[in-house]
C-alpha cells in the first residue's frame, strides 16, 4: 500500500491513540489518547512508572499488541503518513526489521540459544534486504548465495560497529558465549542491520550493570544520531532520559502528562508528577536511602 502523502509526513506521529485490554471478563482502557511526534535525529524518552502504558505504546507502534486481548478504540499511528492501525500483518512484517527495529530489555529472550549469532544476523539482514540485492551492496540479479555472503559481511561490519571485538570469529559463537552487555550489543546490531528509520528500545539497559548501562546508552545515542533516524526509548528512569534523550514524554496512567525537548521539560517541569520523578533521580549528593518513592502518590 502506498502511504497517503500530505497530512502528516513526520517520521512517526501517534495521534490520540486509545487502546483497551481485555482481562478476565472485563475490558479496560489503558491508553487514553496518546499523542507523540518523533522526527529523524530525535531520541524520545517515554518515561513513567510501571503500568503507565510505555511498553504498550512502543508495542503498538510496531503493531505487536496481540488482539485479543488488545483492541484499539481510536486514533492513528502514522509512520511517514501511513496509518499503521490500518495496515495488515503482511505489511507490518515488511516494515518490522526493515523500516523499524526493536530492542528489548532482556537479550537472552530475544536471541535464540540454539543458533549461532551469525545465523540470526544473516537471516535478519536477508529479511531486511527482501528481494533487493542492492540493499546488501550487490548488483541487481545477484543470486541467493551472493546475498548470503554479503549478508554475513554486513553482519560482521555491524558487530564491529557496536563494539564486539574480533567480529569475524565471534559471529560464529552462540548467545551464551557473550556477557550480558555484549549480548545487548549483539541485539542492537541485529535491530540496526536492516537500517531501520525508527528504533524502539524498551528498557534496553535495565538488566545490565550500571557501568555497562552507560556504554550501551551511549552506543544507542551515537547510532541514532549518526544515521539520522528516530528513536523511542522506553524507561522508568528519568536519569536515563537526561543522559541520552533529546525529547521526553512523561506518561502517567495511560496519558502523556507533558512532553517536549529534554532541556525544557527537565528545567521547567509543568507537572507535579514530573517534579516527583525528578526527585527520584539519584545525584552525587543523594544520601543512601534518601530517594523518595512514588508508590501510591496520586497526580
Ligand atoms: N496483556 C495484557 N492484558 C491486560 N492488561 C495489560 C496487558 N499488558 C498490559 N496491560 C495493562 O496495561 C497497562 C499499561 O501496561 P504497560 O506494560 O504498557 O506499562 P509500562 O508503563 O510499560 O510498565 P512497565 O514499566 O512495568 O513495563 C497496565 O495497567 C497493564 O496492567
Amino acid at each position: 500500500m502506498t502511504p497517503k502523502r500530505g497530512a502528516d509526513m513526520s517520521l512517526l506521529h501517534i495521534n490520540e491513540l486509545r487502546l483497551a485490554m481485555q482481562s478476565y471478563r472485563k475490558e479496560t482502557e489503558v491508553l487514553h489518547g496518546i499523542s507523540l511526534t518523533v522526527e529523524r535525529g530525535q531520541i524520545w524518552g517515554l518515561v513513567g512508572e510501571t503500568g503507565s502504558g510505555k511498553s504498550l505504546t512502543g508495542l503498538s507502534t510496531m503493531r505487536l499488541v496481540p488482539s485479543p486481548p488488545g483492541r484499539y478504540l481510536g486514533g492513528q499511528i502514522l509512520f511517514e503518513g501511513e496509518d499503521l492501525l490500518q495496515a495488515d500483518e503482511r505489511r507490518m512484517r515488511a516494515l518490522r526489521g526493515r523500516r523499524m527495529g526493536m530492542i528489548f530489555q532482556d537479550p537472552t529472550t530475544n536471541l535464540n540459544p540454539v543458533f549461532r549469532i551469525g545465523t540470526q544476523m544473516v537471516d535478519a539482514a536477508l529479511h531486511a534486504a527482501g528481494e533487493d540485492p542492492s540493499l546488501l551492496g550487490l548488483a541487481p540479479g545477484a543470486g541467493r548465495r551472493d546475498m548470503r555472503r554479503a549478508a554475513r559481511e554486513t553482519a560482521i561490519q555491524m558487530l564491529a560497529k557496536v563494539g564486539i571485538p574480533n567480529p569475524e570469529s565471534r559471529i560464529d559463537d552462540y548467545a551464551h558465549q557473550f556477557s550480558g552487555g555484549m549480548r545487548q550489543r549483539v541485539l542492537i546490531a541485529m535491530a540496526m542491520i536492516g537500517k531501520p528509520d525508527l528504533l524502539i528500545a524498551d528498557e534496553p539497559t535495565t538488566a545490565l550493570d550500571v557501568s555497562i548501562q552507560a556504554q550501551i546508552l551511549r552506543l544507542i545515542h551515537d547510532l541514532v544520531l549518526e544515521r539520522n533516524i528516530g528513536c523511542l526509548l522506553i524507561t522508568h528512569n528519568l536519569g536515563v532520559v537526561a543522559q541520552v534523550c533529546t525529547h521526553v514524554a512523561v506518561m502517567f496512567r495511560g496519558r502523556v502528562l507533558e512532553s517536549g525537548p529534554v532541556a525544557q521539560v527537565l528545567k521547567q517541569p509543568e507537572h507535579a508528577y514530573t517534579r516527583a520523578l525528578m526527585g527520584a533521580i539519584p545525584t552525587a549528593d543523594t544520601p543512601r536511602g534518601g530517594l523518595r518513592g512514588l508508590a501510591g502518590v496520586d497526580f
